[in-house]
């Protein structure tokens, strides 16, 4: 057998050689009968023994990994639980408005997911387990915006009318497009990092500061203001700049910021365009922002942020 080999992450991989092929051939009951006594029990403690010592090996190898994942898994997930009911509970005393709490969760979430991601290991199934979080708010938000339980803490915190069908909507689309950009980028690509800080950054501080100081309209819609789309640029590249960092710092992706820098002024012109042109009826604000920075940071960045 091939001696194993360390993959990132730590795991064991045990490398096919092609003795090792021969070994794992399983033989039927009458051929390993028909063996020679002697050399026929050793070969089959070759058989059976060899791959079942080589799968414990790379099973107690990857236990840590498992753990950490589960781990982080379990965290996050608990940690979203309480993110939405801690903003319940100071809508119910009053302490925060509706809308408010709303956008600070839409904000928050976007933002706190992201950080949590160096909790995960390196292994290639660790995403799958950040995915989790995600997928399990979607099943979440289905099963109460469709009525088969209800959770007046959730609508409170999340929606804009208090209505449960709110569900299906905005946070619907928003936990969609965390589990798709956890999967598909996950903290290789500059790309999911910035898209994620344009829907929850950009977008979320265009309505807190547009709804208060957004007195001065846009000339094409009068729904948003020009208070509202520059906090949007300003908040979503500074979110932009400070989780590239983060990533950089902790060693997921290189980036080169002499170019980076430029690059990403006009990603965020683009999602904060976007944003403000009247298309929001036709499709919402957590599913354009999104596609329209992927886009242009897939054409700017490529895979890398350079
Ligand atoms: N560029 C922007 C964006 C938003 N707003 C303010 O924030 C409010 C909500 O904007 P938006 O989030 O786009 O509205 P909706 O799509 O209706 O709500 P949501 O996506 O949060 O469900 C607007 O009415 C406006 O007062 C603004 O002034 N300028
Ligand atoms: C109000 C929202 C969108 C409307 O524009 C956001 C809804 C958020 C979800 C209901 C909760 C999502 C939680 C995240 C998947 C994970 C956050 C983890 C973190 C550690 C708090």
């Amino acid at each position: 057998m091939a001696a194993p080999v360390a993959r990132p992450g730590g795991a064991l991989a045990f490398p096919l050689s092609p003795g090792s092929l021969l070994l794992s051939r399983s033989r039927s009951a009458p051929e390993l009968a028909a063996a020679p006594t002697g050399t026929g029990r050793r070969r089959r403690w070759l058989v059976a023994g060899v791959p079942a010592v080589a799968g414990a090996l790379a099973a107690s190898a990857q236990t840590p990994m498992l753990l950490r994942d589960g781990g982080a898994t379990l965290l996050v997930t608990a940690g979203a639980y309480s993110l939405v009911r801690a903003f319940d509970a100071l809508t119910e005393r009053r302490l925060i408005e509706q809308n408010l709490s709303r956008k600070i969760v839409h904000v928050l979430s976007g933002v706190l997911f992201m950080s949590s991601w160096p909790l995960f290991s390196n292994s290639a199934e660790a995403r799958f387990f950040a995915a989790v979080v995600p997928f399990l708010n979607c099943v979440r938000l289905l099963t109460y915006g469709l009525g088969f339980y209800s959770d007046e803490a959730l609508v409170k915190s999340v929606t804009r009318e208090g209505k449960r069908e709110e569900l299906l909507r905005g946070p619907l689309y928003y936990v969609i497009v965390l589990l798709i950009i956890v999967l598909v980028f996950w903290r290789d690509s500059p790309i999911g990092i910035v898209s994620l800080s344009m829907m929850s950054g950009g977008d979320g501080f265009a309505d807190i500061i547009g709804r208060r100081f957004g007195s001065l309209k846009l000339p094409f819609n009068n729904k948003k203001s020009w208070a509202g789309s520059v906090a949007m640029f300003i908040s979503g590249s500074l979110l932009s700049v400070l989780m590239l960092s983060y990533f950089s710092w902790l060693g997921y992706i290189h980036v080169s910021w002499d170019q980076a820098l430029g690059k990403l002024v006009l990603v965020a012109l683009a999602a904060t365009v976007v944003e403000c042109i009247p298309v929001n009826d036709v499709v919402d604000d957590n599913i354009s922002v999104p596609l329209a920075t992927m886009l242009v940071a897939f054409m700017l960045f490529g895979d890398a942020a350079n």
